[in-house]
């Protein structure tokens, strides 16, 4: 359990203990990290190519093993959860099955659990609602800009009712105006549901827009090398985008984050 600042106590939900990853190839991703993220954080993952970001996120989900160390998740082992569907995981890519309607591809993760489409329906029309998208259930994934893939793709892994979400970059490749559009819904999404929240990113401004806590990882080996908290009591607008708080906070971070690039360990 940890404190949190009114002096209620949340459990920790993800527990990372002196945790390495090297792949078969002898790459060391990960070194040492050591990390305890509460219910209900909003956790952004920040630094350069190659500092492990995505390893540890895939770790947490149980796709990837550790070498050392232990990870657990709501008190089980990282992919060792009853049925794991209370993990949600969003990719870079949409990756939606193009020969399927927007429909069918957010029924897929309860389809894999054996829920037919007449018991799924509801589960189906409530995540599409929730990304806006009600209104095409029955459209192909060609039919839809970018953004609208990557709201079917959160629906998808929201269609679960996952208490925690993971992201991996999940918008950098949508237009800067498609990309805010999107951070104030996930937001919203992480307000509305008590959700908890990884969010791995390379971009400082919206790692500060977003998160209740930045994590700065550096390369060489991967590890963490800043634990930023940022304040929740200020709203997230177009005005806190525009406000000298905004801007200093995403000068803290980036201090922070060019800092990784001296933090290379002369061992590795
Ligand atoms: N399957 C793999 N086999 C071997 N090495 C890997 C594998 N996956 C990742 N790596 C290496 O592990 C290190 C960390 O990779 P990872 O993808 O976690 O970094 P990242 O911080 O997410 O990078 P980016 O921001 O570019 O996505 C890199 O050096 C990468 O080349």
């Amino acid at each position: 359990m940890s404190t949190l600042p009114h002096g209620a106590t949340a459990p920790d939900l993800i527990d990372m203990r002196d945790v390495d990853k090297v792949f078969s190839n002898g790459t060391i991703a990960l070194r040492g990290m050591s990390l305890s993220i509460k219910q209900g954080e909003f956790v952004s993952f920040l630094g350069p190519s190659g500092c492990g970001k995505s390893t540890a996120l895939k770790m947490i989900a149980g796709l990837l093993s550790v070498s050392k160390g232990a990870i657990t998740v709501n008190g089980h082992p990282a992919g060792q959860s009853r049925d794991g569907s209370d993990i949600g995981f969003v990719f870079q890519e949409a990756t939606l099955m193009p020969w399927a309607t927007v429909f069918d591809n957010v029924h897929l993760p309860l389809k894999l659990h054996g829920l037919g489409k007449a018991e799924a329906r509801e589960r189906v029309d409530e995540a599409l609602a929730m990304v806006g998208l009600s209104n095409f259930a029955t459209s192909y994934p060609r039919e839809l800009s970018g953004g609208m893939r990557m709201r079917v793709s959160i629906a998808r892994a929201m269609v679960t009712r996952p208490k925690l979400l993971l992201m991996d970059e999940p918008f950098a490749a949508l237009d800067e105006m498609t990309r805010s559009k999107l951070n104030d819904e996930v937001l919203a999404l992480w307000k509305s549901h008590g959700l908890t929240v990884i969010f791995v990113t390379h971009s400082v401004f919206e790692s500060v827009y977003l998160s209740s806590r930045v994590v700065v990882m550096a390369a060489r080996p991967g590890r963490v090398v800043h634990d930023i908290p940022l304040a929740t009591d200020i709203p997230r607008t177009a005005d806190y985008r525009m406000s000298t708080t905004y801007a200093e906070t995403c000068k803290q971070v980036s201090t922070a984050l060019e800092g990784t690039m001296t933090h290379v360990d002369l061992n590795h």
